[in-house]
Order: C-alpha cells, then sequence, then structure tokens
C-alpha cells in the first residue's frame, strides 16, 4: 500500500477554527473552510470542497470548539473526505504559545499536551482553544499522528538584547518572562516567499514583515532567521489590533487599578478585547473603518491615524535594528487588501529609500507582488501568507521524517 499524503490543519481561535484538508504530493488544497462566532448564537459554518467545487453553509448556535470540529468532521465525511480516510496522513494543529521548550513542530503526546496546558496564563485567548482542537482530533483518530505547529517557535532565534525585557533576570527567569512573539509561522512563510519574489535564498536578504490580521505584529528578519519581533510575552504588545491596544505605558494599568478602581480582569479585557481599532471608533473591520474615513467620520480617522503611526515607528524601528533593508512585506487581511494602509504606512518613508507606486498599490491580485516604484532601493511587497500551508508542510515533513 502506498503510504497517506493527505494532511487536515486545524487552526483554532479563540472564537474561530479554520481549516484545510491538503494532500501533500502536490500541496493541493481538498477542502477548507471556517467556524466563526462559536459560542454565540449566530455561528457560522462554512465549508468548501474544492475537488467537488460545492460550498455549503450552516449557520446557527455551535457551543464549543468541540461542538465545531465534530461539525467540521461531518462535513468533510459528506464530500467523502472524512476523518477515518485511511489516506490522511497526520493532522498539524496551529498551536499558539509554545514558550521556549518548542522550537520545533512536535509529535503530540500526553507530555507536549501537559506543557500547552501550562502556558495558557500567557496565551489565555488562544491556548485553550488549540488544547480542545487537539483532544478532540486525537478523540477521533488517536492512531494518526498528530503535530503541534507553535506560533512562537520562527521567534525563538531572536538574540537576547531583542528578547530580555528590562527587568530583574531573576524575577524574569522565575516566571518565564521574555519576549516570545507570534504569528511565527506567517513571519517565516512570508519572509520566504519574499525572498523567492525577489529571486534571492532566503539567507541573502533581510525583510520587514507586517502581519496585519485581526491581531497584528511585525518582524526583523535577517537571512531567514528572526531578530526582532513585535508581540512579547502575549500576543498584546506591539502594534494596534483589531480589538488589542500594543504597546502602552505599563504604567496606564496600575493607574486603571489603583484610580480607576478597575480589577486586573477587567483591565485585562479591556486592553485585550476592548482596546485597539476597536476601542478607538467602535469597528475593528479596516473595511469599515477606511468607508467611515471616506465619509468624513472624525472618529474613524483618528482610529486610523493611530494605527498608521505605530506601524510606521515599527518600521524604522526594524529599518534600524537589520541596517540594511532589502523589502518590506505586507501580509494577512488588512495588509493583504488595504491599499490605504500601505500607501499611508510608507508615506514619506522616501529618505529610507521606501515608496509604493499608486497604480501597482491599488491593482489587486493574489499572487505575490511588487508594489514600490521599479527604480526602488528598498522594495515594498504584498506577499498572501499561508499559515495552514506552512503548518501542513511543516507536519508532512515531520511524519515523513519519523516513518524512514
Ligand atoms: N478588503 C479589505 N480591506 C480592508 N481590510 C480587510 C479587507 N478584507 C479583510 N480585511 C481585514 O482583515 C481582517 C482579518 O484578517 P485575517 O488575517 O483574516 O485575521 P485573523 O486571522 O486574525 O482572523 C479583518 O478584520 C478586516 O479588517
Ligand atoms: C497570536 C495572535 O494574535 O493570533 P491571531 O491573530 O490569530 O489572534
Ligand atoms: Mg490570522
Amino acid at each position: 500500500m502506498t503510504s497517506p499524503t493527505r494532511v487536515l490543519v486545524l487552526n483554532s481561535g479563540s472564537s474561530s477554527v479554520k481549516y484545510q484538508l491538503l494532500d501533500m504530493r502536490d500541496r493541493s488544497r481538498l477542502a477548507v473552510g471556517l467556524v466563526e462566532r462559536i459560542g454565540e448564537q449566530t455561528s457560522r459554518l462554512k465549508h468548501t470542497c474544492v475537488t467537488g467545487g460545492d460550498t455549503r453553509e450552516q449557520n446557527g448556535p455551535i457551543a464549543d470548539h468541540d461542538a465545531a470540529l465534530k461539525a467540521v468532521a461531518q462535513e468533510l465525511a459528506r464530500d467523502g473526505l472524512g476523518l477515518d480516510s485511511p489516506e490522511l496522513a497526520a493532522i498539524g494543529h496551529r498551536v499558539v504559545h509554545g514558550g521556549m521548550f518548542f522550537t520545533e513542530p512536535t509529535l503530540i503526546d500526553e507530555g507536549v499536551l501537559t506543557e500547552i496546558e501550562r502556558l495558557i496564563p500567557v496565551a489565555p485567548l488562544h491556548n485553550p482553544a488549540n488544547l480542545t482542537g487537539i483532544r478532540t482530533a486525537r478523540g477521533m483518530r488517536p492512531d494518526l499522528p498528530q503535530v503541534a505547529v507553535f506560533d512562537t517557535a520562527f521567534h525563538t532565534t531572536m538574540p537576547e538584547p531583542a528578547a530580555r525585557y528590562a527587568i530583574d533576570p531573576k524575577i524574569a527567569d522565575r516566571h518565564r518572562i521574555r519576549r516570545y512573539g507570534f504569528h511565527g509561522t506567517s513571519h517565516a512563510y512570508v519572509s520566504r516567499e519574499t525572498a523567492r519574489l525577489l529571486g534571492k535564498d532566503p539567507s541573502e536578504v533581510n525583510v520587514i514583515v507586517l502581519h496585519l490580521g485581526n491581531g497584528a505584529s511585525a518582524s526583523a528578519v535577517e537571512g531567514g532567521r528572526c531578530v526582532d519581533t513585535s508581540m512579547g510575552l502575549t500576543p498584546l504588545e506591539g502594534l494596534v489590533m483589531g480589538t488589542r491596544s500594543g504597546d502602552l505605558d505599563p504604567a496606564v494599568i496600575f493607574h486603571l487599578e489603583r484610580v480607576g478602581g478597575m480589577s486586573t480582569d477587567e483591565i485585562d479585557t479591556l486592553l485585550n478585547k476592548r482596546s485597539g481599532l476597536f476601542g478607538l471608533c467602535g469597528d475593528n473591520d479596516m473595511r469599515e473603518i477606511r468607508r467611515r474615513v471616506d465619509e468624513g467620520d472624525e472618529e474613524a480617522r483618528l482610529a486610523f491615524d493611530i494605527y498608521i503611526h505605530r506601524l510606521k515607528k515599527y518600521i524604522g524601528a526594524y529599518y534600524a535594528v537589520l541596517g540594511r533593508v532589502d523589502a518590506v512585506a505586507f501580509t494577512a487581511g488588512v495588509g493583504e487588501n488595504a491599499a490605504p494602509v500601505r500607501e499611508a504606512a510608507v508615506a514619506g518613508l522616501e529618505g529610507l529609500g521606501l515608496a509604493v507606486d499608486a497604480g501597482l498599490n491599488g491593482a489587486r491580485g493574489d499572487d505575490p507582488r511588487l508594489i514600490s516604484p521599479e527604480d526602488a532601493r528598498v522594495k515594498v511587497a504584498v506577499v498572501p501568507t499561508d499559515e495552514e500551508l506552512e503548518i501542513a508542510t511543516q507536519t508532512y515533513a515531520l511524519v515523513e521524517k519519523n516513518s524512514r
């Protein structure tokens, strides 16, 4: 019998599950889908069977991640792509926080689950959902290799001066406080694809990657290795995000506690779920914010300007960290689609050799592309991310290696 070649990838977020079933012989997608608003009355499952060219939607409450995954398994089974298929080689899971322990894709066993569980306090929105995804999938196929691919892994190459906070190292080490960084699968994939777009080997190029989704982070990648990134101990540090504040003076927290009378949990919720673009103007979707800006809405304008100001600061900071920059790559939902964000982020940075060509920036496309003028010293690129493909590739490589 030939060995199985399919990999199912599960990317469980705090209230969503994204999934893809791929055939690793040609890295083609057989099925893709998304379950959104898990835990609400208005949950939605959208499933596309790529091979059959068929898309189905289910609306109605899905209580938790366990129920979500069971619904996904049913949809796959309807297309003859069920989890019981002998062609399935492995299941790859996105795990957001791997601490210092996990620097590579890892075959999941009880010990690995315990470690992921131990990291919940530093990824409270993400690791519990990842764990449920893993447990449910293991329940359905206990015989199958299940692989964890960590958001933090790509950033473990960060040098100590970038990874450390300026606090007493004894306290930091006791509580494992350091800068871990997230979205690593995306930063790894996009920095490599950017090198390919430039026709170079990743070891030859320095890239600033701007991953702008609902969560957002920047990274400085030197010759294929991450040397700095904007998220820290948790995914709260750094850029302004959909609902997260990003950087702020830590004393804001003491002030809210002492003067504002808020509890630690209330402040946590405020900064993670009710800040960022949403906190500033009531919307976290960049499309809606741009629509309001175009209509002259001042609140949306200020939110947009704060978002851009922070982004520009990080471009400048990572330029300094890298010394020489070959390209700046925009990716994820906002980075790939919002031309006004890209234009505003590099506006005024001509002195650093950065500019976008209005025509190229405004054109749409699904493939990696350059949007800087032809003679630009530093290239600006739009490089669609594919965390699921990267997770599948890493998962399959590990399973293949273990079977040899
Ligand atoms: N055409 C568009 N223009 C501007 N922003 C967009 C567009 N399409 C998607 N987005 C933004 O992308 C965000 C989601 O990005 P995504 O990378 O899918 O995030 P996540 O993986 O964190 O859920 C949305 O919140 C929305 O603001
Ligand atoms: C780590 C993180 O912020 O992930 P997401 O963007 O999926 O919320
Ligand atoms: Mg994402």
